[in-house]
């Protein structure tokens, strides 16, 4: 059997514990465990379902329903009434501990909650924009990409987050071709599709309509993509944005590459919002985490949707059977 998914409690003032425990009730097969506070954990557990555990594998005997939960002690006792900096550090050495169990073998893939990332700015000097390119650090690699799944789209920015004023600025062919190689790295290795079919949004409007609009498309990412289609490689010219999100459109690639977070997440989370997953690809390790943020008004109420948490669940343990396949093969 495989070691249990380590799952991060995230800002405790959001609902990530809420929809841990939930999840914990409807999952059946994808065993896991909540690094958290128990103190956090016992106030919202209604139903008296969690467990303290000792270590990642004692979740495996506990019965169907029930959650395990690895204690992480936290300075303040959750607000509950939105930002609160005080337990800044603590967030960011739950995520620590998850990736150093996931690391040594004991928790098969890190599923994250969410964190508010002004909070832990302000609260600790968080150095990082997210969880994203902080595991990147943690790992020792220098970049990793964020990707974005559902049933019927995968997508990944080229940028995340920073002003869409610096976009242009940042969108290399560097950085193009780094995202565009580990997606289809692990498209190939962990997602088990063959020969990718990548599509390339546009930066501008049209794809910049011949230069009419702009000239990064002619000048920046029509030579690498004619680079790597040479080698073999099945992707797209630059498409305008605007048309290749519906549903005849998505039917001709497997995953989209878009140059800024909301081209990217837009019409992921319009089209699937409780469905869709948040991978980051390139790590060493298997890492997903819902696709929704903190939502600071559902939390510790009975409102706040399980639905986009569990799908990460089941996505990070199909991950990690793929890789134990690939090992054992
Ligand atoms: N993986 C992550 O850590 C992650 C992901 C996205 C956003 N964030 C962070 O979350 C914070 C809040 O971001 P936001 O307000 O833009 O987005 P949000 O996803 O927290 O909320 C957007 C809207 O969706 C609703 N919503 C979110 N999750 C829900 C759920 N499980 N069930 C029902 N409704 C839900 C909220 O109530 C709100 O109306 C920000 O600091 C952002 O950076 C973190
Ligand atoms: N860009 C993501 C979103 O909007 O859903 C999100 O902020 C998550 O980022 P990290 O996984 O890097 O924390």
């Amino acid at each position: 059997m495989m070691p249990p998914i380590a799952l991060t409690c995230g800002d405790p003032n959001g609902v990530g514990i809420d929809i841990s425990l939930m999840a914990a009730q409807r999952l059946v097969d994808t065993p896991f465990f909540l690094i958290a506070d128990k103190q956090h954990v016992e106030s919202r557990d209604h139903n008296g379902i969690h467990h303290l555990i000792e270590r990642p594998a004692d979740v495996l005997s506990l019965p169907q329903g029930r959650l395990g939960v690895l204690h992480h002690q936290f300075s303040a006792r959750p607000t509950l009434t939105g930002e609160q900096g005080e337990n800044a550090r603590d967030i960011i050495a739950v995520i620590e501990r998850g990736v150093h169990l996931v690391k040594s073998g004991a928790a098969s893939a890190l599923c994250t909650n969410p964190i508010h990332k002004k909070v832990l700015v302000e609260g600790a000097g968080f150095a990082y924009p997210g969880h994203t390119e902080f595991l990147a650090a943690l790992a020792g690699i220098k970049r990793s990409v964020m990707m974005l799944a559902c049933d019927e789209l995968r997508v990944v920015p080229v940028t995340i987050h920073i002003a869409l004023s610096d976009v242009q600025d940042h969108l290399t062919p560097e950085l193009l071709l780094e995202t565009i190689e580990i997606t289809h790295k692990s498209l190939i290795e962990d997602h088990g599709i063959p020969n990718p079919r990548i599509a390339v949004a546009g930066l501008n409007p049209h794809a910049g309509e011949g230069g009419t609009f702009g000239r990064s498309e002619i000048d920046m990412m029509q030579p690498l993509i004619h680079k790597l289609r040479a080698q073999g490689m099945d992707i797209s010219d630059p498409i305008s944005a605007d048309t290749m999100f519906h549903a005849e459109a998505r039917a001709r690639y497997d995953v989209a590459i878009c140059m800024y977070h909301d081209q990217a997440l837009i019409p992921i989370k319009t089209l699937d919002f409780h469905g869709g997953v948040n991978v980051t690809l390139g790590l060493p390790f298997i890492r997903t985490s819902p696709d929704h943020g903190t939502a600071f008004a559902l939390a510790g109420g009975p409102d706040a949707n399980p639905s986009s948490l569990i799908a990460a669940l089941k996505y990070a343990h199909k991950l990690a059977q793929n890789r134990k396949t690939n090992v054992d093969t």
